[in-house]
Formats: C-alpha cells, sequence, structure tokens
C-alpha cells in the first residue's frame, strides 16, 4: 500500500494540491491563485485552461517539494468550487467560452423569466435549491442561448457539461482520449437538475430548463475508484474520491451524524450540517442538498446556509480599494479603532443568498459619519461575516430544531483571531478551530483513501480531528443585541436595488 492520499483542491481563487498521510497530517503543500475576470458589472469568469495549467503546477511542485512520485499515493481526489460551469468541445477539448463563476448574476432575467411562470415551490421540492442565480443549471441555459453553436455541439453530445470536478476528471482520464464524464452527487446536488431522491437527472427540470441530456455527465459516488489518471504527473494513479469543496469540508471535519456541523470561512462562507440519509425541506432560506455518498452505500443530505461574500470583501478592500496589501492585514487595522464606529457593510454585491435570497439585493455601507474611517469600515468588513454566519445559524436552528452547541470552523479566514472572536460573541457559543483547516482538501483525501481501503471507517477518520484553539462568547448581551439589531436594519437597506 502506498504512504499518502493525495488531493486537488480547486477553490475560487486558487487551486492547491495537498498530500496527506494517515494521521492526516500534511506532508506536502503547493498552492496557486488564477485570475478572477470580471467583463461587466455582477459578472465573474474564470478561464478553465488557466486553472487546468495551475492544477498541474501544483500537483507536480507539491510531488517535487517532498521528493515524492504518483507511486507514492494510494489515491487522488478532487474538490471544487461548486456550481461553476463549464461547456467544452469533447473532441477539440478546448471550451466554448470561460467559466460562469457561482457568484455570477448574470442569468437573473432567467431566474425572473422561470419565477413569472411558477414552479418555484416544485422546483424546491425536487432540488432543494430556490431559483436563483447561483446554481449551475441556468448558467447552462446561458450558455446554450447565447454562445454561438453550442446548443447544436450540447444537442449532439459533441459538447460537455461539467462543474470544475467533472472538467479536472475528464482531463486527468485522457480528455479527448477517452476522458470520464463524471460528476459525484455532492456536486450534481447543485445544478437545479438532479432528483434529490433518486439522484438522477430529472427529466423535468431539463425540459423546463431545456438542457439536453446528451451533454450531462454520469452521476457516480463520492467514493469510488472511478478510473486512472493518465497525465504527468499523477499518471497510474487511482482517481477515487470527488466532493463538492463545502460538502468535503464536512466530510474533513468528520460530521457523519445527524446534527454534527462546520462553517468554512472562504470566498463566501457555507455553514453545512448532516442530517442523515432523508433530505430535510427547509422552511427558513436554507439549502438541501447531498453530503456525501460513500461507495453503494445510501446518500447523506445536508441543510446548508450558503452566504456569497465573506473573504472576498477582504479581496475587495485589497484589490478595489487598495486598504492593505494582504489580506491578513486587515486584523491590524481592524484593531487600530476600539469597535465599527457604528459602520456597517453589507456585502451583496451578488444580491444576498441565505436565509434571504434576493438577487436584486446589492452592497451598502450604511452609518457612515465624519467620523468613521478606513479602519472602521475594515472591521465593519469583518463583522459582516460573522452576522451573515448568525442570520444562518438562526436559520439552521429553526430548520432542525437543534440549538447550537459550538461551531466547528475552518477555511482561509480563520486565522483571523478578531473575527472569530467576534463570531464567538456575535453566536454566544463557543468556536472551534481545529488542528487541521484544511478540511476541504481533507474531505476529498478521505473520499478517496476510504474508496481504495487506505482508510478502513469512519472511526479511523474521526480519531484524526482534534481542536486547535477555542474561543468562548465574553461581549454583554446588550452589546451584542445592539450589533445584531443595526446590522439586520442595514440589511435591509439593501434590497430591491437592481430594477
Ligand atoms: N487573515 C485573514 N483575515 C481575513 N480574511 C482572510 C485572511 N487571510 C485570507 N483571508 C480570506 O480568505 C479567503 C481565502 O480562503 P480560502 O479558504 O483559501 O478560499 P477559497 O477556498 O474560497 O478559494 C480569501 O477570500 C481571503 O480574502
Ligand atoms: O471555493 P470556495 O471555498 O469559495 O467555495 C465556493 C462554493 O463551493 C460555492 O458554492
Amino acid at each position: 500500500m502506498s504512504k499518502y492520499v493525495g488531493a486537488i483542491d480547486q477553490g475560487t481563487t486558487s487551486t492547491r494540491f495537498i498530500v496527506f498521510d494517515k494521521q492526516a497530517h500534511i506532508v506536502s503543500l503547493a498552492q496557486k491563485e488564477h485570475e478572477q475576470i470580471y467583463p461587466r458589472p455582477g459578472w465573474v469568469e474564470h478561464n478553465p485552461l488557466e486553472i487546468l495549467n495551475n492544477s498541474n503546477e501544483v500537483i507536480g511542485a507539491a510531488l517535487a517539494r517532498a521528493n515524492l512520485s504518483a507511486s507514492d499515493l494510494a489515491a487522488v481526489g478532487i474538490t471544487n468550487q461548486r456550481e461553476t460551469t463549464v461547456l467544452w468541445d469533447r473532441h477539440s477539448g478546448r471550451p466554448l467560452c470561460n467559466a460562469l463563476v457561482w457568484m455570477d448574476t448574470r442569468t437573473d432575467q432567467l431566474v425572473q423569466r422561470f419565477a413569472r411562470d411558477g414552479g418555484q415551490g416544485r422546483f424546491r421540492e425536487k432540488t432543494g435549491l430556490p431559483l436563483a442565480t447561483y446554481f449551475s443549471g441556468l448558467k447552462l441555459l446561458w450558455i446554450l442561448e447565447n454562445v454561438e453553436g453550442a446548443r447544436r455541439l450540447a444537442e449532439k453530445g459533441d459538447a460537455l457539461f461539467g462543474n470544475i470536478n467533472t472538467w479536472m476528471a475528464w482531463n486527468l482520464t485522457g480528455g479527448p482520449d477517452g476522458g470520464i464524464h463524471v460528476t459525484d452527487v455532492s456536486n450534481a446536488s447543485r445544478t437545479m437538475l438532479m432528483d434529490l431522491q433518486t439522484c438522477t437527472w430529472d427529466k423535468e427540470m431539463l425540459e423546463q430548463f431545456k438542457i439536453p441530456e446528451a451533454c450531462l455527465p454520469k452521476i457516480v459516488p463520492s467514493s469510488s475508484p472511478y478510473a486512472e489518471i493518465t497525465t504527468a504527473p499523477l499518471r497510474g494513479t487511482q482517481l477515487a474520491g470527488m466532493l463538492g469543496d463545502q460538502q468535503a469540508a464536512l466530510v474533513g471535519q468528520t460530521c457523519f451524524a445527524p446534527g454534527e456541523a462546520k462553517n468554512t470561512y472562504g470566498t463566501g462562507s457555507f455553514l453545512l450540517m448532516n442530517t442523515g440519509t432523508e433530505p430535510v425541506q427547509s422552511k427558513a432560506g436554507l439549502l438541501t442538498t447531498l453530503a456525501y455518498q460513500f461507495g453503494d452505500e445510501k446518500p447523506h443530505y445536508a441543510l446548508e446556509g450558503a452566504i456569497a461574500i465573506t473573504g472576498a470583501l477582504v479581496q475587495w478592500l485589497r484589490d478595489n480599494l487598495h486598504f492593505f496589501d494582504v489580506a491578513g492585514q486587515i486584523e491590524p487595522l481592524a484593531r487600530s479603532v476600539e469597535n465599527n464606529g457604528d459602520v456597517y457593510l453589507v456585502p451583496a454585491f451578488s444580491g444576498l443568498y441565505a436565509p434571504y435570497w434576493k438577487d436584486d439585493a446589492r452592497g451598502v455601507i450604511a452609518g457612515l459619519t465624519r467620523f468613521a474611517n478606513k479602519a472602521h469600515i475594515a472591521r465593519a468588513a469583518l463583522e459582516s461575516t460573522a452576522y451573515q454566519v448568525r442570520d444562518v445559524v438562526e436559520a439552521m436552528e429553526i430548520d432542525s430544531g437543534i440549538p447550537l452547541s459550538s461551531l466547528r470552523t475552518d477555511g482561509g479566514m480563520v486565522v483571523n483571531e478578531l473575527l472569530m472572536q467576534f463570531q464567538s460573541d456575535m453566536l454566544k457559543v463557543p468556536v472551534l478551530r481545529p488542528k487541521m483547516i484544511e478540511t476541504t482538501a481533507l474531505g476529498s483525501a478521505y473520499a478517496a483513501g476510504l474508496a481504495v481501503g487506505y482508510w478502513r471507517n469512519i472511526e479511523d477518520l474521526r480519531a484524526n480531528w482534534g481542536i486547535d484553539k477555542t474561543w468562548e462568547p465574553k461581549m454583554p448581551d446588550a452589546d451584542r443585541d445592539h450589533y445584531y439589531q443595526s446590522w439586520k436594519k442595514a440589511v435591509t437597506r439593501s434590497f430591491a436595488w437592481v430594477d
């Protein structure tokens, strides 16, 4: 048996390759950011070929760094930014256009069209998702309607649809020369085209959205020996795991029991609670989603509070307003003032996701006075993450009937101690940061490792989890209430901006 397992973590901002050992320690890691393309307000694109090149680069770099070769890996898993949509020519392997990123809002007209035709309730019951610009089905429809030749090729099966996991798997396993065209249940559940109960493409949804089945991948479990990788530098390794990144973090945090939950703080933030082997419909604005399916076991479901913009707001302060040069500098800047100076920043850049689902909301800064300065805005930006997480925690408590007793966290923002303390204060529960915060990559490594017997069962995985640091709530109730009520007021100011 080889010594390690590898994970390709293709996120919104960057691509990582991480090699893990059996105790879930990182043996090697390489990472590279890719370009964010903003052709118009509300549009966000990635170049799928750049992502592919970066992925090959980081795989090569991580292996070289630890002096490893493909034969040292028992298996490889993929985890990915979800919903982001690619359509490519199956003969040339070239994408027909840039990938439409999950936070892109260009499908707002399509959303309105289908909302007018009714169906919202029925779509939600089948797919677990509200009609919104977020999901892949309408992004694919937009490409079919707007990119020349796309529909003709897709109907003949000459153009293939995939989220980033599918795009990567196809390329890793041969591309035009026999690459597998598959997606796992967790990713498929974000297209709005899959029936949650049967885990198959839903004929009625395909018909409604006019999506030709010929371009769709086969839906497979999240953990299974899919195929051998045929391209260097991983040639000969089994591709055996595939999970949307937020579901992967749930697995990486070993939230296998109903009621167990985690929150990942990255570009956006995503709180997922395992609800067991039956889907639970949300009444409070959450998504019902596939969590994972290991081999031929029953799939597990989750309730999800998806927040579009959290870490992306830090990037926006860095790149668009030039407040600082690197993301980590937001913490000393925000700490340089005593509090937010009554400033609230609602980052509704892509509308508001859970629990509001307002496509027509846009960002606002509320409460500005002559007193407010750059540091107050930075502090308000960090705080907006914690308020948004409280919004989805409250919804989760309504839907699950389970009060949150503590929050397991991970993702790029959890190094920010000011944020972690404020989060604990806003939720009035302890916030836990595990020793391993690369839980997204770890989750897909777990899926791949389980498929080939590298780990025997989920008990092996649970044994690897441990806490690095805990933050306890210490803010007086009156202050907590003041902050959160002001936030709720600011949120209403962002509504109904787009006509
Ligand atoms: N010290 C920090 N404080 C606040 N935000 C941070 C900090 N360091 C990184 N970030 C944010 O974390 C995000 C990156 O997290 P990551 O989990 O790698 O994201 P993704 O998986 O979405 O690509 C970026 O949006 C960045 O702005
Ligand atoms: O790449 P991340 O970590 O920002 O995650 C993006 C989500 O998968 C979008 O649904």
